[in-house]
């Protein structure tokens, strides 16, 4: 190209970043709740169940709402429509993370996934975890799903008054047998309990959506002594800070000793570690791998657990009320799969009902329903609005599950809204769960694929072989479940009672009968 081209493509490139620069000089901020000198938004952010909120904000103010805490911008986008434009086009600046001062560097979670910033190593570790757990990857931990399923099974047939347990038992067990070939057989297992109490610190403290820690608006105040009045969150740090080691630390080390031994379970570290040795003739892993795999290992199990037990408890909560849902499932999986075995994946195309069942899961549990957040990395123009560069940014799924449009009567658990004849191809497309529950764009859940596997058997095999119905009390009155949220970033509900039992003599035997895990 000629200079004279060059220089007419500078004097353009320039008038229009100029011109950009003047437009967004006019431009608004995109609108939201009115907020106080100085503080801003503050108090209009809530603890636990900071997604109702957002849906009001959504419902007055529209798809892209705008607030800030003590300046620091907080965007909830929340219409699909506008989740794709800015997450998944715009992804190349929609993409990065919030640097946690507390979080990150003060609690040593700074490696986490949900954490990483955008670039390279992102990029590295994301392509391990869909080597791993991508579409074309997931059938083979079927048979793994199934043994774990018939193990869940059985401990509610023994157990059914501990059911919330072992569903957590079921849950935690899961991951840590997928991730790092560990089996859990008791209900205190050391690595289940030290993994349990880092999610909860996790999510509830350290991470908490909706809490803002002074250190992330005012970093410098990261180094005032932790004997300094009021500097109680950095003691808190380094208390925490040791308890997220070991949650990172302990199962991986687990895995890599039982390798030594030649007695490792075949699962995500092993066989990335047995790759990784395999392409390097030394036949030893490289720290940047070894690094990778222990820090992708952990974040599949963290990401995993209160995501999984929120759907299940979604589940349970839409079957107490709803029996006849419950019946007309299990009437598809009688005429399918008959009285003599458990379901197995071969029967999932033939069980449109039981689909609808766990889309609809899906969608009213909406498990992670602000997204984790982003960080803006540019100044921004949308619909003639501007969004500032390091505003954080929340995909609000949860409003995107409910929008009247696409779901009418959006409250209502429906599992017909998906089997619904004479409705267009594009509207039935458009009521799959799965276009946002998982994120969007390049940070879209790794774990879409292994969770819509693992939570589609757990229940058509729940539905196959219990009834499950409102607890009673002493008086014989059914106890109405209280649906009340007990996390900050995750929909999980507070334990809430209800009845289960086997449908029959043959499914006792069927349970009794299958594999299960050997203790
Ligand atoms: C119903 C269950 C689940 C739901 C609804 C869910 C949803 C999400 C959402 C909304 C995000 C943020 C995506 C974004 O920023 O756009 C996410 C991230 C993530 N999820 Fe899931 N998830 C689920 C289960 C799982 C499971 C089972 C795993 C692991 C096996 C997993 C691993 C992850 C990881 C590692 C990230 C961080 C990705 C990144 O920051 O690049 N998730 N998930």
């Amino acid at each position: 190209m000629s200079a004279i081209v060059w220089a007419w493509a500078v004097v353009a490139v320039t008038f229009v970043w100029l011109g950009l620069q003047q437009k967004k000089k006019h431009l608004s901020l995109p609108p939201g709740p009115k907020g106080l000198p100085v503080i801003g938004n503050l108090r209009d952010l809530t603890l636990t169940g900071l997604w109702l909120e957002a849906r009001k904000w959504a419902q007055q103010y529209g798809e892209v709402v705008y607030l800030h805490v003590f300046g620091q911008g907080l965007l909830f986008v929340n219409s699909y429509e506008a989740a794709v434009d800015l997450l998944e086009k715009r992804g190349a600046i929609y993409s990065d993370k919030p640097k946690m001062v507390m979080a990150g560097e003060l609690c040593g979670c700074e490696n986490m996934i949900g954490l990483t910033p955008y670039g390279d190593r992102l990029r590295r570790q994301r392509k391990l975890m869909l080597q791993a757990l991508g579409q074309n990857r997931v059938h083979e931990y079927h048979p793994l799903l199934e043994i774990q399923t018939q193990n869940l099974l059985q401990g509610m047939l023994n157990s059914p008054d501990e059911s919330q347990g072992i569903i957590r038992r079921y849950t935690g067990g899961l991951s840590l047998l997928i991730v790092y070939g560990y089996r859990v057989v008791s209900n205190n297992d050391r690595i289940l309990e030290m993994a349990d109490e880092s999610l909860e610190l996790l999510s509830n403290h350290i991470a908490a959506a909706g809490k803002v820690w002074l250190v992330d608006l005012f970093p410098p105040l990261k180094y005032v002594p932790s004997w300094f009045p009021g500097a109680g969150f950095k003691r808190n740090a380094a208390i925490w800070k040791q308890k997220m080691e070991d949650f990172v630390n302990v199962p991986y080390d687990y895995t890599k000793a039982e390798m030594r031994k030649g007695t490792a379970v075949p699962c995500y570290v092993s066989m990335l570690l047995d790759d990784a040795a395999l392409e390097n003739k030394e036949q030893t892993v490289d720290n940047q791998r070894d690094f990778d795999i222990r820090w992708t290992a952990n974040s599949l199990y963290a990401a995993s657990f209160d995501t999984t037990i929120s759907a299940i408890s979604h589940f349970f909560l839409a079957m107490i009320q709803h029996p006849e849902i419950l019946h007309r499932a299990q009437k598809e999986i009688d005429a399918v799969v008959g009285n003599n075995r458990l379901p197995d994946f071969s029967d999932r195309p033939n069980l449109p009902y039981v689909n609808a069942i766990v889309n609809e899961v899906l969608r009213i549990a909406s498990p992670v329903p602000l997204g984790l957040p982003r960080r803006i990395t540019e100044d921004n123009v949308y619909k003639n609005m501007y969004i500032p560069k390091g505003t954080l940014v929340f995909g609000n799924n949860y409003n995107m599950a409910r929008n009247p449009a696409v779901y009418p009567n959006p409250d209502a658990f429906d599992p017909e809204r998906y089997l619904e004849e004479g409705v267009d191809e594009a509207t039935m497309k458009a009521r799959d769960p799965r276009n946002y529950v998982f994120g969007f764009g390049r940070r879209r859940c790794p774990g879409a694929w292994m969770i819509d596997s693992s939570l589609w058997i757990a229940i058509a095999s729940m539905l196959a072989s219990f009834d499950i119905r409102k607890a009673v009390d002493d008086f014989g009155n059914a106890i109405e479940p209280e649906v009340v949220y007990d996390n900050s970033v995750f929909t999980t509900l507070k334990p809430f009672k209800y009845d289960i039992r086997p449908r029959s003599a043959q499914a006792v035997k069927v349970i009794r009968e299958a594999k299960g895990l050997s203790d």
